[in-house]
Protein backbone atom coordinates (compact mmCIF):
# COMPACT_ATOMS: atom_id res chain seq x y z
CA UNK A 1 0.00 0.00 0.00
CA UNK A 2 0.99 3.60 -0.59
CA UNK A 3 2.99 5.45 1.90
CA UNK A 4 2.93 9.54 0.60
CA UNK A 5 0.65 11.53 2.24
CA UNK A 6 -1.32 12.23 -1.03
CA UNK A 7 -2.52 8.53 -1.05
CA UNK A 8 -6.32 8.14 -0.75
CA UNK A 9 -5.62 5.12 1.77
CA UNK A 10 -2.15 5.33 3.30
CA UNK A 11 -0.89 2.26 4.58
CA UNK A 12 2.14 3.52 6.82
CA UNK A 13 1.31 2.17 10.61
CA UNK A 14 -0.38 4.67 13.20
CA UNK A 15 1.51 7.18 14.72
CA UNK A 16 -1.02 9.38 16.30
CA UNK A 17 -0.15 12.36 18.23
CA UNK A 18 -1.50 15.37 19.34
CA UNK A 19 0.01 18.93 18.61
CA UNK A 20 -0.81 22.38 19.69
CA UNK A 21 -0.42 25.39 17.60
CA UNK A 22 -0.94 28.83 18.43
CA UNK A 23 -2.94 30.37 15.22
CA UNK A 24 -4.76 33.63 14.44
CA UNK A 25 -4.76 34.14 18.31
CA UNK A 26 -6.52 30.16 19.13
CA UNK A 27 -4.29 28.06 20.64
CA UNK A 28 -5.72 24.93 18.74
CA UNK A 29 -4.63 20.98 19.56
CA UNK A 30 -4.44 18.73 16.55
CA UNK A 31 -3.98 15.54 16.29
CA UNK A 32 -2.20 13.90 13.62
CA UNK A 33 -0.91 10.57 12.12
CA UNK A 34 1.69 8.81 10.02
CA UNK A 35 0.54 9.08 5.99
CA UNK A 36 -0.68 12.89 6.43
CA UNK A 37 0.99 15.81 5.75
CA UNK A 38 3.42 17.42 7.73
CA UNK A 39 2.41 15.80 11.19
CA UNK A 40 5.13 16.81 13.56
CA UNK A 41 3.99 20.39 13.40
CA UNK A 42 1.71 22.74 11.60
CA UNK A 43 3.63 23.52 8.34
CA UNK A 44 5.41 26.82 7.62
CA UNK A 45 3.51 27.23 4.37
CA UNK A 46 0.30 26.82 5.89
CA UNK A 47 0.79 29.17 8.85
CA UNK A 48 1.76 31.82 6.46
CA UNK A 49 -1.31 31.19 4.81
CA UNK A 50 -3.48 31.49 8.38
CA UNK A 51 -1.49 34.59 8.88
CA UNK A 52 -2.49 36.41 5.62
CA UNK A 53 -5.99 35.42 4.85
CA UNK A 54 -8.82 37.57 5.20
CA UNK A 55 -12.03 35.86 6.30
CA UNK A 56 -15.21 37.90 6.52
CA UNK A 57 -17.96 36.66 9.14
CA UNK A 58 -20.36 34.76 7.32
CA UNK A 59 -18.32 33.54 4.41
CA UNK A 60 -18.49 30.15 2.80
CA UNK A 61 -15.26 28.95 2.59
CA UNK A 62 -13.47 25.53 1.20
CA UNK A 63 -10.37 24.09 2.50
CA UNK A 64 -8.98 22.23 -0.94
CA UNK A 65 -6.32 19.23 0.30
CA UNK A 66 -7.08 20.03 4.13
CA UNK A 67 -4.83 17.72 6.05
CA UNK A 68 -5.80 17.38 9.50
CA UNK A 69 -7.13 20.62 8.96
CA UNK A 70 -4.86 23.21 10.31
CA UNK A 71 -6.24 25.98 7.39
CA UNK A 72 -10.01 25.14 7.85
CA UNK A 73 -10.48 25.03 11.24
CA UNK A 74 -8.52 28.66 11.67
CA UNK A 75 -10.83 29.51 9.39
CA UNK A 76 -13.91 28.24 10.88
CA UNK A 77 -12.90 30.27 13.86
CA UNK A 78 -12.39 33.25 11.91
CA UNK A 79 -15.84 33.20 10.82
CA UNK A 80 -17.83 31.91 13.39
CA UNK A 81 -21.05 32.37 11.60
CA UNK A 82 -19.60 31.14 8.08
CA UNK A 83 -19.14 27.60 7.53
CA UNK A 84 -16.34 25.87 6.25
CA UNK A 85 -16.13 22.87 3.73
CA UNK A 86 -12.86 20.76 3.62
CA UNK A 87 -11.57 18.10 1.65
CA UNK A 88 -9.18 15.83 1.31
CA UNK A 89 -8.14 12.73 -0.67
CA UNK A 90 -6.76 10.81 1.92
CA UNK A 91 -9.33 9.05 4.05
CA UNK A 92 -6.94 9.26 7.57
CA UNK A 93 -6.49 12.89 6.98
CA UNK A 94 -10.49 13.34 6.80
CA UNK A 95 -11.05 11.55 9.83
CA UNK A 96 -8.31 13.17 11.69
CA UNK A 97 -9.97 17.01 10.59
CA UNK A 98 -13.27 15.87 12.08
CA UNK A 99 -11.45 14.51 15.08
CA UNK A 100 -10.13 17.76 15.30
CA UNK A 101 -12.90 20.03 14.52
CA UNK A 102 -14.58 18.58 17.84
CA UNK A 103 -11.21 19.02 19.55
CA UNK A 104 -11.41 22.31 19.39
CA UNK A 105 -15.02 22.67 20.01
CA UNK A 106 -15.46 23.87 16.15
CA UNK A 107 -18.70 22.93 14.81
CA UNK A 108 -19.40 25.08 11.35
CA UNK A 109 -17.56 22.89 9.30
CA UNK A 110 -18.04 19.99 7.07
CA UNK A 111 -15.29 17.10 5.95
CA UNK A 112 -15.38 15.03 3.28
CA UNK A 113 -13.47 12.77 1.52
CA UNK A 114 -12.98 14.06 -1.75
CA UNK A 115 -10.91 14.25 -5.43
CA UNK A 116 -10.12 17.61 -5.67
CA UNK A 117 -13.48 18.88 -5.69
CA UNK A 118 -15.49 16.47 -7.25
CA UNK A 119 -17.95 15.92 -3.67
CA UNK A 120 -19.04 19.73 -3.64
CA UNK A 121 -20.22 19.97 -7.35
CA UNK A 122 -23.08 22.35 -8.17
CA UNK A 123 -21.95 24.23 -4.66
CA UNK A 124 -19.84 27.76 -4.77
CA UNK A 125 -18.17 29.45 -2.40
CA UNK A 126 -16.76 33.07 -1.52
CA UNK A 127 -13.44 31.90 -0.09
CA UNK A 128 -11.33 28.78 -1.63
CA UNK A 129 -7.69 28.01 0.20
CA UNK A 130 -5.62 25.65 -0.30
CA UNK A 131 -1.86 24.68 -0.32
CA UNK A 132 -1.66 23.01 -2.93
CA UNK A 133 -0.17 18.87 -3.20
CA UNK A 134 2.88 19.93 -4.95
CA UNK A 135 4.36 16.35 -4.59
CA UNK A 136 0.71 14.89 -6.34
CA UNK A 137 2.15 16.01 -9.53
CA UNK A 138 1.48 19.88 -11.36
CA UNK A 139 -1.61 18.37 -13.42
CA UNK A 140 -3.39 18.00 -10.10
CA UNK A 141 -2.13 21.41 -8.66
CA UNK A 142 -3.51 22.80 -12.09
CA UNK A 143 -6.96 20.93 -11.99
CA UNK A 144 -7.38 22.50 -8.40
CA UNK A 145 -7.02 25.89 -9.83
CA UNK A 146 -9.66 25.03 -12.49
CA UNK A 147 -12.09 23.61 -10.74
CA UNK A 148 -11.73 26.32 -8.03
CA UNK A 149 -12.58 28.85 -10.32
CA UNK A 150 -15.61 26.96 -11.61
CA UNK A 151 -16.80 27.02 -8.04
CA UNK A 152 -16.59 30.62 -6.87
CA UNK A 153 -18.91 33.23 -6.62
CA UNK A 154 -18.40 36.33 -8.50
CA UNK A 155 -16.27 38.09 -6.53
CA UNK A 156 -15.28 35.43 -4.73
CA UNK A 157 -11.37 34.46 -4.25
CA UNK A 158 -8.46 31.95 -4.00
CA UNK A 159 -5.71 32.32 -1.82
CA UNK A 160 -2.73 29.93 -2.52
CA UNK A 161 0.28 29.70 -0.59
CA UNK A 162 3.45 27.78 -2.64
CA UNK A 163 7.04 27.82 -2.48
CA UNK A 164 8.88 30.09 -5.07
CA UNK A 165 10.82 27.06 -5.98
CA UNK A 166 8.37 24.04 -5.71
CA UNK A 167 6.69 26.63 -9.06
CA UNK A 168 4.94 29.93 -7.68
CA UNK A 169 5.90 30.98 -10.84
CA UNK A 170 3.96 28.55 -12.68
CA UNK A 171 1.03 28.77 -10.79
CA UNK A 172 1.07 32.20 -10.85
CA UNK A 173 0.86 32.11 -14.71
CA UNK A 174 -1.65 29.25 -14.63
CA UNK A 175 -3.67 31.74 -12.15
CA UNK A 176 -3.67 34.46 -14.97
CA UNK A 177 -4.46 32.56 -17.08
CA UNK A 178 -8.05 31.26 -15.67
CA UNK A 179 -8.33 34.52 -13.48
CA UNK A 180 -7.25 37.94 -15.79
CA UNK A 181 -4.67 38.87 -12.72
CA UNK A 182 -3.10 37.24 -9.46
CA UNK A 183 -1.59 39.25 -6.95
CA UNK A 184 1.27 38.32 -4.71
CA UNK A 185 -0.26 38.86 -1.14
CA UNK A 186 2.37 37.78 0.93
CA UNK A 187 5.93 36.70 1.07
CA UNK A 188 7.35 34.45 4.06
CA UNK A 189 11.15 33.06 3.61
CA UNK A 190 10.66 31.16 0.43
CA UNK A 191 6.64 30.97 0.31
CA UNK A 192 4.41 32.68 -1.68
CA UNK A 193 1.18 33.74 -1.16
CA UNK A 194 -1.07 34.40 -4.21
CA UNK A 195 -4.78 35.34 -4.24
CA UNK A 196 -6.48 35.42 -7.62
CA UNK A 197 -10.40 37.26 -7.74
CA UNK A 198 -13.05 35.99 -9.88
CA UNK A 199 -14.48 39.35 -11.39
CA UNK A 200 -16.56 38.98 -14.60
CA UNK A 201 -17.11 41.88 -16.64
C1 LIG B 1 0.41 20.29 1.12
S1 LIG B 1 -0.80 19.25 1.89
C2 LIG B 1 -1.68 20.44 2.90
C3 LIG B 1 -2.45 19.78 4.03
C4 LIG B 1 -3.13 20.73 5.03
N1 LIG B 1 -3.93 21.74 4.35
C5 LIG B 1 -2.12 21.38 5.94
O1 LIG B 1 -2.02 22.60 5.90
O2 LIG B 1 -1.47 20.67 6.72
C6 LIG B 1 -1.90 18.91 0.53
C7 LIG B 1 -3.08 18.00 0.82
O3 LIG B 1 -3.78 17.74 -0.41
C8 LIG B 1 -4.28 16.42 -0.38
N2 LIG B 1 -4.51 15.95 -1.76
C9 LIG B 1 -3.61 15.38 -2.62
N3 LIG B 1 -4.20 15.07 -3.79
C10 LIG B 1 -5.49 15.46 -3.67
C11 LIG B 1 -6.62 15.39 -4.53
N4 LIG B 1 -6.51 14.86 -5.77
N5 LIG B 1 -7.80 15.84 -4.09
C12 LIG B 1 -7.92 16.36 -2.84
N6 LIG B 1 -6.89 16.46 -1.96
C13 LIG B 1 -5.69 16.02 -2.37
C14 LIG B 1 -3.20 15.64 0.37
O4 LIG B 1 -3.73 14.43 0.88
C15 LIG B 1 -2.75 16.65 1.44
O5 LIG B 1 -3.47 16.47 2.63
Amino acid sequence: MSQHYYSQQPGAEHDRRTISAVLRGKTFRFTSDAGVFSKGDVDYGSRALIDAMEIPDGSAVLDVGCGYGPIGLAAAHLAPRGMVTMLDINSRAVELARENAKLNGISNVKVMESDILSAVSGQTFDIILTNPPIRAGKAVVHRIFEEAYEHLNENGALWVVIQKKQGAPSAAAKLEELFGEVREVGKDKGYRILKAEKITK
